[in-house]
């Protein structure tokens, strides 16, 4: 039975706090519909600071949103949904969520423009263009001008070089032993987007267009009709009822095309046009060579054509069906461009940023048989640098990164990923724009979290001021050069360095010592933490916290943290530097004794080995010249375990270090 509410499976949002730590209003729009009554409910306080996916299983269970709403049956396989902003921008935490308030969860997981009403025009953010809707049952824009009418010659001359006849994938059940002819009789190329910097361009330009991340592309399939041609119609997505045989290629419908972009590369002078036989809840046409009912577009060079063959559901959606009129006069050149709803890259299954949520609490129909991967790692990336970064997967056979997403600043993202996979953050959605970092994932740990970091302090000056520096000047943090891609590489800071002199220069010379003081750290067990810095070079140091929490409830952990560092000037604060951070290449940096730890805490100092870059995007250190301290404060979520508030160490000499002993009957050792 064919759904009444066509926008099934997309609910607007609107999300907000009356009282701050109160709860969580929700009032709904549902699929699609705009009611004079929205549905209206809470959630308690408590899910504004949940984890992603309590957070998504709360809203989860207050829409009712379940697999079952599925047309293809093995959920298992279904996408999870996603949860966006109105312009697209998908959404990956609770306090993303709140911040945006207005918001739209779309099940099928991947975004949807909303239709609104035909006739609507909805200029695209940062672009000269706008979408049209050209019908809303099934969902479709036009968007004028989208390609230049010299790219447009430029695209025909690439396919004209590689034509040969159009084929259609038939389906297995039905259409066997037809010919091809009878349903479609244009010539096609397909183009590989790694032959054309146009076309790598065009893939970001479209999927800027359809806010789905270019990995989830085909190669574009450029058409010819000349006289007489046509193709008969038809949908674009695969039902897995007629594909028996690729029905796993498609996970039995759930992996299927999502929308089409569709490139008009010429006029034509007559026919040509690309026809919706069951526009606005048309039926099912009898003869699908028939051009009489329904929805035409005359082809407009430049112009593209977008429609989604799958509802915001993830099911297929009927009134998608469409066609190619017989050219009457002149010639058609165009293309298509599928977007699917899951990556492309099939061996690898490199499912989208919340692939791994759960459902929960479905039928058992979900769980049986699940092919869960088995060494999979859920990668989270946390973009701490002040300007978005591109994520792209690399493979490791080929040239040709997978665009994965994006992140904005102080937002995040997850993956589903593998142990060795290469993951590349770029200062663009394209290939050729600036490589700022390289991470590799690495064996053994099934949640990997990655912090990019970067000049931004975040919320660093309000815990300086609150538990360190009562009273004094609030601390005025500068953000050095724009992005700074931490980097393994050895080699001075990407910021201008200034010139030492005598007093910074006796502040850093080999040998100075710095120490908190007794009494302002703690562990577990209420011994006092002792952290003390020793500058070993002028340009690097070692950093010793001892008494650390410790197997069984003792206190025998420490850790040796090393780093390399260049001395920055902070703008008004002539008696304060920043040191920044790097890696010194052949230095280990860090250190400890994994049987002092439990287990947890060996999990951690384990991620933090490995990706020691973390850990110099972690820690702030700031130098004050006037009270001989060197400042240290977490500025990473991840180092909060360990090093939860900020601390003054003061500078010091090897003979008035305090050492804190345990052991009771033996005298605490201070100057
Ligand atoms: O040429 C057209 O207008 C539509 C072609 C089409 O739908 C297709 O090739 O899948
Ligand atoms: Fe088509």
């Amino acid at each position: 039975m064919d759904e009444p509410r066509y926008l099934q499976g997309l609910h607007v949002l609107c999300l907000w706090r009356e009282k701050e730590a109160g709860p969580v209003q929700v009032e709904a729009q549902l699929n699609g519909v705009r009611e004079e009554h929205p549905m209206k409910s809470e959630l308690p306080p408590e899910v504004a600071n949940a984890d992603w996916g309590s957070f998504r299983k709360s809203l989860q269970q207050l829409l009712h949103i379940n697999k079952a709403t599925n047309q293809w049956g093995n959920f298992h396989l279904k996408q999870p949904f996603g949860l966006f902003a109105a312009d697209g921008r998908r959404l990956a935490s609770a306090d993303e969520v709140l911040a945006t308030q207005l918001v739209l969860l779309i099940e099928g997981g991947q975004w949807f423009w909303p239709p609104v009403r035909i006739g609507y025009l909805r200029a695209l953010p940062g672009t000269t263009y706008e979408l049209e809707t050209v019908s809303v049952q099934p969902v479709v824009f036009r968007v004028r001008g989208f390609l230049r009418p010299e790219e447009c010659q430029t695209i025909i001359a690439m396919g004209e070089a590689n034509m040969s006849e159009s084929p259609i994938v038939p389906m297995d059940t039905h259409h066997r032993d037809k010919d091809t002819k009878e349903f479609r009789t244009s010539t096609q190329a397909r183009l590989d987007s790694n032959q054309s910097p146009l076309l790598v361009e065009l893939d970001h330009r479209i999927s800027n267009l359809t806010r789905v991340p270019v990995s989830h592309n085909e190669e574009v399939q450029i058409l010819r009709y000349r006289l007489g041609e046509f193709y008969a119609a038809h949908t674009d997505n695969f039902d897995p009822q007629y594909y028996q045989n690729t029905v796993d290629y498609i996970d039995k419908g759930h992996r299927n095309r999502l929308l089409t972009v569709f490139w008009y590369l010429t006029n034509v002078s007559q026919g040509g046009e690309t026809l919706f036989p069951r526009a606005n809840a048309l039926p099912q046409p009898e003869d699908m060579h028939s051009c009489e009912k329904g929805l035409k577009v005359q082809p407009e060079i430049g112009s593209v054509l977008l429609w989604y063959s799958l509802r915001p559901n993830g099911n297929s959606d009927p009134n998608s069906l469409h066609a190619s009129c017989p050219v009457r006069e002149g010639k058609k050149w165009s293309a298509n461009y599928w977007v699917w709803n899951k990556p492309r890259d099939f061996e690898i299954d490199l499912p989208d940023a919340e692939y791994d949520d759960e459902y929960g609490g479905e039928s058992s129909v979900a769980t049986e048989g699940d092919p869960v991967p088995q060494n999979n790692v859920s990668a989270t990336f946390e973009n701490r640098h002040p300007e978005t970064v591109y994520l792209f997967w690399k493979p490791p056979d080929r040239a040709q990164e997978a665009f994965m997403g994006e992140i904005q600043p102080q937002a995040s993202m997850k993956m589903y990923t593998y142990p060795g996979h290469i993951w590349h953050f770029r200062s663009g959605v394209d290939q050729s724009s600036t490589l700022l970092y390289v991470q590799e994932i690495f064996e053994g740990e099934a949640e990997q979290i990655f912090i990019l970091g970067g000049e931004d302090l975040g919320e660093m000056p309000e815990v300086l001021d609150r538990e360190v520096l009562a009273g004094s000047r609030r601390l005025e943090m500068t953000s050095a050069g724009g992005m700074q891609a931490p980097s393994l590489a050895p080699g001075p800071a990407q910021s201008a360095q200034v010139p030492l002199n005598s007093e910074e220069v006796a502040a850093v010379h080999p040998g100075a010592l710095y120490q908190n003081d007794y009494m302002t750290l703690w562990n577990d067990s209420n011994d006092p933490v002792s952290a003390v810095l020793r500058v070993v070079t002028p340009d690097r140091f070692e950093l010793k916290v001892s008494q650390l929490d410790s197997l069984g409830g003792g206190s025998d952990g420490w850790v040796i943290f090393r780093s390399g560092f260049t001395v920055h000037d902070i703008p008004d604060q002539p008696h304060r530097k920043r040191l920044q951070l790097h890696n010194v290449r052949d230095v280990k940096v860090l250190d400890y004794d994994e049987s002092k730890f439990e287990r947890r805490a060996n999990l951690m100092l384990g991620i933090l080995k490995r990706c020691s870059w973390v850990l110099m995007g972690a820690f702030q250190l700031e130098l004050d010249l006037k009270k001989n301290q060197v400042v240290c404060g977490p500025r990473a979520a991840l180092l909060k375990p360990f090093w939860e508030t900020t601390v003054a160490l003061v500078k010091t000499t090897e003979a008035s270090m305090w050492i804190f002993n345990p052991h009771p009957s033996r005298a605490l050792v201070t100057a």
